[in-house]
C-alpha cells in the first residue's frame, strides 16, 4: 500500500524532501496521559508489550496526538533475550531486571537462538498496527544491537558502568563472541520477520556503545551490526550507537542508510566523517525542559546545523518521561513548519 506521508522513507533513501521529517525515540510512553491510562489498565509493562491490540493502540497514539511523521512499534529491546530463554521483569521506577543471567560459558546452555515465531506477539502487533495506520505514516521496527543486549544478559539489570559485561570482553573473549553470535542470529531472524510483517524501516539501538574503547567496539560490536545490516534487505536501516563518536568513520562503511547521532556528536564533523549517510538526531532531550521559546530556538539551531536534506529530525536519545507534551509539540511543530531560506 502506498503511504500518504512517506517523508521519512524518502529522506532515509537520500532523496530531497519538501521538509524535514520528524519522530522521537520513546515517543510512545509515559509523557502521554493517554499512554498512562492504557498502561494503568494492565498488570505491568510486559502485559502491554505482549498484547498486539494494546501495543497497536499506544504505537498510534503519538501519530494522532503529536502528529509525528512515523510510528515506532511499541515493544522493548529486551524481548530478544526473553525469547532466547532469559526472561525479564520491568520493575516500577527501577527498570528491567533479569531473575537469571549469563555468568559463565556453562550458562550458554540455558539460552538458544530463537526463531521469529517465539516473538509472534511483536509480529502480530506490527501487522495490526500497519492495518490500523492505514498508510498514514511509515512504521519503524527495531531491535537492540548485540553488544547492548549482551550487556543486559550478563549484567542482569541496568548499570552505569556495565563492568561485569566489560569484564567478559577482557577475561574470556571467546565466550563473549559465542553469546554475541547467538544474539546476532536471533536478531537477524527477528528483524527479517518484522519486515515481512510490515515494518517500513528498521532501527538498531546500540545504547551502550559509548562504554567501549574504539578497539573493543571494532571487535565486539561493529562486526555483529554489520552482519545484521547485510542480512536485512528491502527496507532502509538506521544504526543508532549512543556515544560511539569514535566509530563514525567505520559506521560510514556500514550497509545502512541512516546513522543516528546523539548530542555529543558535532553535526558538521559527522557530515564530514559520514558523507554517504543520512543523519538522524540530535537535540539534547534536556533542551525540551526550557520554555517553548527556548525549545523553538534550539530546534531551529539543530535544523540549520543539518541543513534541508539528508536529515531526519529526532532527539539525541529517548524522550525523558518528565517532558511536557506542550514542549514536545513545540519541537515537532517547529520542524514541520520550518522552511529553509537556502
Ligand atoms: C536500552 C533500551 C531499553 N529499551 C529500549 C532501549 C534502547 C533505546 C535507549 O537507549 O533508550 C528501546 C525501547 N523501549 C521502548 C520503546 C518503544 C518505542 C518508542 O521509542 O516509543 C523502545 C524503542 C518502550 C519502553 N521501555 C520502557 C518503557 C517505560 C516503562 C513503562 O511504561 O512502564 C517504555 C515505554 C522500559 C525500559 N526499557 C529499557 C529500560 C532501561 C527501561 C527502563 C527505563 C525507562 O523507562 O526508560 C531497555
Amino acid at each position: 500500500m502506498s503511504l500518504q506521508n512517506d517523508l521519512l522513507l524518502r529522506a532515509a533513501n537520500g532523496l530531497k524532501t519538501e521538509r524535514t521529517p520528524v519522530w522521537l525515540m520513546r515517543q510512545a510512553g509515559r509523557i502521554l496521559p493517554e499512554y498512562r491510562q492504557v498502561r494503568a489498565s494492565v498488570k505491568d509493562f510486559k502485559a502491554l508489550v505482549k498484547s498486539p491490540e494494546l501495543a497497536t493502540e499506544v504505537t498510534i497514539q503519538p501519530v494522532d496526538i503529536l502528529k509525528v511523521d512515523a510510528a515506532i512499534i511499541f515493544s522493548d529491546i529486551l524481548v530478544v533475550p526473553e525469547a532466547m530463554g532469559l526472561s525479564y521483569e520491568m520493575e516500577e521506577n527501577k527498570g528491567p531486571v533479569f531473575p537469571n543471567k549469563i555468568t559463565s560459558p556453562a550458562d550458554l546452555a540455558t539460552v538458544h537462538v530463537a526463531e521469529a515465531g517465539e516473538l509472534q506477539y511483536v509480529l502480530d502487533a506490527i501487522a495490526l498496527t500497519k492495518r490500523e495506520l492505514n498508510g498514514r505514516v511509515p512504521l519503524i521496527g527495531f531491535a537492540g544491537a548485540p553488544w547492548t543486549i549482551f550487556s543486559y544478559m550478563i549484567e542482569g539489570r541496568g548499570s552505569k558502568t556495565f563492568s561485569a559485561a566489560k569484564k567478559v570482553l577482557y577475561a574470556d573473549p571467546t565466550f563473549a563472541h559465542k553469546l554475541l553470535d547467538m544474539i546476532t542470529e536471533t536478531t537477524i531472524k527477528y528483524l527479517q520477520a518484522q519486515v515481512k510483517a510490515g515494518a517500513d524501516l528498521i532501527q538498531i539501538f546500540d545504547s551502550w556503545a559509548g562504554i567501549l574503547s574504539p578497539v573493543q567496539y571494532e571487535e565486539f560490536s561493529l562486526p555483529y551490526i554489520t552482519r545484521i545490516c547485510d542480512a536485512i534487505t528491502d527496507v532502509p536501516k538506521t544504526v543508532f550507537a549512543k556515544g560511539a563518536f569514535f566509530a563514525r568513520v567505520q559506521m560510514n562503511k556500514l550497509n545502512c542508510h541512516v546513522v543516528g547521532l546523539d548530542w555529543n556528536m558535532d553535526v558538521a564533523e559527522s557530515r564530514a566523517l559520514m558523507p554517504t549517510k543520512v543523519l538522524q538526531g540530535n537535540l539534547d532531550p534536556c533542551a525540551l525542559y526550557g520554555s517553548t521559546q527556548d525549545v523553538k530556538r534550539e530546534t531551529i539551531k539543530m535544523l540549520e546545523a543539518f541543513g534541508p536534506h539528508k536529515h531526519i529530525a529526532n532527539l539525541g536519545h529517548g524522550l525523558y518521561p518528565d517532558t511536557t507534551v506542550d514542549n514536545v509539540r513545540c519541537f515537532i511543530d517547529t520542524i514541520q513548519e520550518y522552511r529553509f531560506s537556502h
